[in-house]
C-alpha cells in the first residue's frame, strides 16, 4: 500500500537498491519504512539521506546503509501528544494489521502544539462560560443590592470605594459614581461624607454603628462591619445604613410631646386650686409668668401697670390683683378714664367741695379716690387721662395726696393704684400726650397680657365656660359640632376674649337646634376668612397630624414654585434647609434644585 505522510507508511525491505526504490517514489512519498526479510523493522528512510546516498554510493546501493534507526513506535495518535523526547527522530504508530503511520519530530511538535492549543481554546471556552455565570450573577448581585431600601457601601481594606447602592442619590443627594474608585479619607476631606463609619471600622477592625445627618435631611443609623480574608486579614468594609429620619422625628416628637404634658401637668398641678388661674380660665403656658408674677405682686402696695389688647381682660385682672391682696376686704373702685367727659373728670376722680361750681352740690361730693380708701382705685384706660390731670394724679400716686376741686386743704389716701391701657404709653409720650414722669410711677410692675391668638389652647377652655354661663342665663342647652371647634380655633379673635364672649351668647340666644354648626355661625367665621394661614381652610374633621401634614405640603408646594433652591425656602418659611429637604422627600415633591453646593460637591469629587 502506498501512501503519503501521515497516512500508512511504505514498507519497503532494506535490500532493495536506491534504484529500485527510486522506482516506487512517483506513488509513494518519503519517509518509507525499512523491513527485513523477518519482517523487522530497520529503520525510516527520508528523502534527504535516499538522494544522499545514491549520490555517494550509487544508484545500485542497498537501502538499508542509508534508514535513520532513531524512531519509536507509539500504539496510537493520542499517545505522540504526551511524547516529549525531542532526541527521538521519527515516531511510527503502528495499527493492528502491522500498519505504520510515520510523524518526523516536526510533526509530532506540531501535533502536540495543535492539541494545546485546543486544550487552551477549551479552558478559554469554559472560562468564558464561568466568567458569564459569574457576571450574571454578579449583575444579579448587583440588582438585588441596588433594589435594597437601604444604602448600601462597600470599600477595600485601604478605603477605597468599590461598590455603592444606587440608594445614595435618595439619601446623599449623589450618584454611586460619585464615590466609586474614591479614596474614604479623600470623600471626608472634601466634605462629601462626614463622620465616616468606613474609616473607624478600618482602624478598629470591629463592627461600628453611628448615627448620622446627611445634607438631604435624611438620618440614617450607618453599620460598618469588617469582612476578613483567610488568612485573617482585613480584605471589605461593608456599611449598610438605614433610613431612620422618620423614626428620629417621632422619638423627637415623643420626647417633645412629653415635656409638653410634663410641663402641662406640673403647671396644672401646681395650680389646680390657684384662684388666679381659675379665674383668668387659662391653661396656657404663655399666661404663666403672668400668674407667677400676679401671685408675687397682688399682696404688695407696688403700683401695677397692666398692658394689652382690647378685652384681653385687664380689667378682670385688676379685680384679681385686688381681691389678692390685703386690701380685698376694702372698695375696689374702677374708672375709666376714656369714658367720662374730660371736663367732669376732675371732680369724679377727686370730689369737691361744697358750691364750687354751679350745680354743684351745695354739701359736695366725695371723689373716687377718696372713695377708694384702705382700697384699690383701678384706672382704666389711663392713656386717655387729659394732661391737665396727669399733674394731679401724679401727686397722688406720689406722695397719696390730692386737694378736692374748689378744695384748698390737702388730702391724704391710702390707696392701691392700679392702671390699665390698650395704647402704646411710650408712642404718646413722645406725641406729648402723657407725661413720662406719670408713667413711671404707674410702670413699677408692668405686666402684659397676651392676645388671645398667642393662646390658642384657652380657646376650647373659654368656649366652654362661656357655654356654660350663657347656657345657664338663658336656660339653655347649646353646644357646638366639632367643625365649629375647629374654625373657632383658626380665627384670629381681634376683639380677644370680649369677642368671644358675645359671640357665645349670641349663639346660645340665636341657636336654632341644640347643635351649632357652622352654617349658624356669623359669616366671617364661617368662611374662615380669619384664619392664620391663608389658603388653609379646613372643612370637616381630621386628625390633627393629618391636617398639619396637608398644610406643610401645601405650603411647600407653594413656596417650591417661588424659591428655587432649598436655601431661601428654608429662608422664607422660618425652619432650616435640612428640614425642608427632608420635608420635600417626605411629600414626595417634585423639586430640581440648582443647588450651587451640590454641584460643586460632584465636579470636587468627579476630579
Ligand atoms: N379670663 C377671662 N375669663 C372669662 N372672661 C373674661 C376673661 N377675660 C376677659 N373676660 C371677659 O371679656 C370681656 C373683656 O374683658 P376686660 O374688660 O377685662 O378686657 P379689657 O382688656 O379690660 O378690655 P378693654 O381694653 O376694652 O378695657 C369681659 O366681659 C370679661 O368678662
Amino acid at each position: 500500500m502506498i501512501v503519503a505522510k501521515h497516512a500508512t507508511a511504505l514498507s519497503v525491505f532494506g535490500d532493495m537498491t536506491c534504484t529500485d526504490v527510486k522506482a516506487l517514489l512517483d506513488v509513494s512519498d518519503f519517509p518509507i519504512v525499512v523491513i527485513d526479510s523477518d519482517m523487522k523493522l530497520n529503520g525510516i528512510l527520508d528523502e534527504k539521506s535516499f538522494w544522499k546516498h545514491a549520490a555517494v554510493y550509487g544508484f545500485e546501493t542497498k537501502i538499508i546503509h542509508a534508514v535513520n534507526a532513531n524512531f519509536k513506535i507509539v500504539m496510537n495518535e493520542s499517545e505522540l501528544v504526551n511524547r516529549i523526547d525531542p532526541t527521538i527522530e521519527y515516531w511510527l504508530v503502528s495499527d493492528q494489521n502491522g500498519e505504520y503511520k510515520v510523524y518526523d519530530a516536526a510533526q509530532v511538535m506540531d501535533i502536540q502544539l495543535r492539541h494545546q492549543h485546543e486544550a487552551v481554546k477549551q479552558m478559554n471556552r469554559l472560562l468564558e462560560e464561568e466568567l458569564d455565570v459569574l457576571r450574571e450573577q454578579r449583575q444579579q448581585l448587583k440588582q438585588i443590592l441596588d433594589s435594597s431600601y437601604d444604602e448600601i457601601f462597600v470599600t477595600d481594606a485601604e478605603g477605597n470605594v468599590l461598590y455603592v447602592s444606587e440608594s445614595s442619590k435618595k439619601f446623599m443627594g449623589l450618584p454611586p459614581d460619585v464615590f466609586i474608585g474614591k479614596n474614604m479619607k479623600d470623600l471626608v476631606e472634601k466634605g462629601i461624607i462626614h463622620n465616616s463609619v468606613t474609616l473607624e471600622v478600618l482602624k478598629t477592625k470591629s463592627i461600628v454603628s453611628h448615627q448620622q445627618l446627611y445634607v438631604t435631611g435624611i438620618t440614617v443609623l450607618a453599620t460598618g462591619k469588617p469582612v476578613f480574608n483567610e488568612e485573617g486579614e482585613l480584605s471589605l468594609v461593608i456599611i449598610n445604613s438605614r433610613d431612620i429620619t422618620e423614626l428620629v422625628d417621632l422619638r423627637n416628637q415623643i420626647a417633645q410631646a412629653n415635656s409638653v404634658i410634663d410641663h402641662q401637668n406640673r403647671f396644672l398641678l401646681e395650680r389646680k386650686s390657684n384662684p388666679i388661674l381659675i379665674r383668668m380660665n387659662t391653661r396656657s403656658e404663655k399666661m404663666v409668668p403672668l400668674i407667677d408674677l400676679v401671685e408675687k405682686v397682688a399682696p404688695t402696695d407696688s403700683s401695677v401697670l397692666i398692658e394689652g389688647e382690647s378685652g384681653v381682660g385687664k380689667s378682670i385682672l385688676a379685680r384679681i390683683i385686688h381681691d389678692a391682696s390685703k386690701r380685698k376686704e376694702k372698695n375696689f373702685i374702677q374708672i375709666n378714664c376714656g369714658a367720662i367727659p374730660p371736663s367732669l373728670m376732675e371732680s369724679e376722680l377727686f370730689g369737691y367741695e361744697g358750691g364750687s361750681f354751679t350745680g354743684a352740690n351745695k354739701n359736695g361730693k366725695i371723689g373716687l379716690v377718696e372713695q377708694a380708701e384702705g382700697g384699690t382705685l383701678f384706672l382704666d384706660e389711663i392713656g386717655e387721662l387729659p394732661l391737665d390731670l396727669q399733674v394731679k394724679l401724679l401727686q397722688l400716686v406720689q406722695e397719696k395726696t390730692f386737694i378736692p376741686v374748689g378744695g384748698t386743704k390737702m388730702k391724704k389716701v391710702d390707696i392701691r393704684i392700679i392702671s390699665a391701657t390698650n395704647k402704646n404709653l411710650k408712642q404718646k409720650i413722645k406725641e406729648m400726650l402723657f407725661r413720662e414722669d406719670l408713667y413711671y410711677r404707674l410702670h413699677v410692675v408692668p405686666i402684659v397680657i397676651p392676645p388671645l391668638r398667642e393662646r390658642p389652647e384657652d380657646i376650647p377652655l373659654l368656649i366652654h365656660y362661656f357655654l356654660n354661663r350663657f347656657n345657664k342665663k338663658y336656660e339653655q342647652c347649646i353646644s357646638l359640632a366639632d367643625s365649629v371647634m375647629q374654625l373657632l380655633l383658626g380665627y384670629e379673635w381681634p376683639g380677644n376674649i370680649r369677642e368671644l364672649e358675645n359671640l357665645m351668647e349670641q349663639l346660645v340666644v340665636t341657636s336654632k337646634g341644640p347643635v351649632i354648626y357652622p352654617e349658624g355661625l356669623p359669616r366671617h367665621l364661617s368662611k374662615s376668612s380669619g384664619t392664620k394661614l391663608p389658603g388653609v381652610a379646613v372643612s370637616g374633621i381630621l386628625q390633627l397630624n393629618k391636617a398639619v401634614e396637608e398644610t406643610e405640603r401645601q405650603i411647600l408646594k407653594l413656596a417650591i414654585t417661588k424659591y428655587k433652591t432649598s436655601r431661601k425656602i428654608a429662608k422664607a418659611l422660618g425652619v432650616n434647609q435640612t428640614t425642608i429637604i427632608r420635608k420635600i422627600h417626605k411629600y414626595d415633591l417634585h423639586f430640581h434644585e440648582e443647588d450651587e453646593t451640590r454641584l460643586q460637591a460632584i465636579e470636587e469629587a468627579a476630579n
